[in-house]
């Protein structure tokens, strides 16, 4: 169904299809994504480019000052956007982005009525790890595999609290903001 060597021609039919049939965009969530593959372009097309891609072209949609209503974007990065991960670091470089990203953009675009949330699962039981999960029992900071209902709550967690900017970690023990306000630059 997808057109996995460029996700971006995907996203703009479906932003197409969308603006036609609904007229406008309430919430985009950008989920896609790939685990360590050799190809690192690959990984950081999919990984981070469409992630910017679709968000600028919701914006684009959501945004006031061009009659568009407002908006929200939820961006899915990973606790490899937050801490480091030698066991793939070009998947763990292209998290860091949409962390880097998400936090950026939204205070940015704020004025135009539109806000960029990112939520950093930790270890999720889901098909990006098929074949590779022997790998986790000997990841000492890693007592076990989350549900993904327990990212899904953690999800709607941070879709109600909706602080422009911020970034949910989610962990096996909980889920807990890492940035909810100014850094310094
Ligand atoms: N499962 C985990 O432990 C964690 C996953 N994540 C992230 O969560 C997101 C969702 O992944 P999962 O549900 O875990 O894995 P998954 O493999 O079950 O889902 C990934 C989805 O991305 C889609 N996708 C991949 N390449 C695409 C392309 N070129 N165009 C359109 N769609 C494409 C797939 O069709 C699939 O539906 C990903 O961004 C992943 O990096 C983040 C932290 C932990
Ligand atoms: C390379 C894909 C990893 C996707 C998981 C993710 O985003 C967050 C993981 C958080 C913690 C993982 C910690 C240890 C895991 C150790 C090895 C995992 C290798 C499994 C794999 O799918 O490559």
């Amino acid at each position: 169904m997808f057109p996995s060597h460029d996700p971006t021609l995907f996203l703009s039919g479906a932003f197409q299809s969308v603006i036609k049939i609904y007229g406008h965009y309430d919430l985009l969530v950008n989920n896609a994504g790939i685990g360590s593959t050799p190809d690192y372009e690959h990984l950081l097309r999919i990984n981070l480019s469409a992630v910017i891609e679709g968000t600028l072209s919701a914006m684009s949609h959501m945004r006031k000052d061009k009659g568009g209503r407002g908006g929200l974007i939820v961006n899915i990065a990973s606790t490899t956007g937050l801490a480091p991960a030698p066991f793939a670091p070009v998947y763990a470089a292209s998290k860091h982005g949409v962390v880097g990203f998400s936090r950026s953009f939204g205070p940015a675009v704020e004025p135009l009525g539109v806000k960029v949330l990112c939520l950093c699962p930790s270890f999720a039981n889901t098909e990006i790890h098929l074949g590779r999960l022997k790998y986790v029992e000997k990841w000492e900071t890693i007592d076990r595999i989350m549900e993904v209902s327990e990212v899904a709550s953690a999800f709607a967690k941070l879709v109600d609290e909706e602080v422009n900017g911020s970034v949910l970690g989610v962990y096996h023990d909980g889920a807990e903001y890492q940035f909810r306000r100014k850094a310094r630059l």
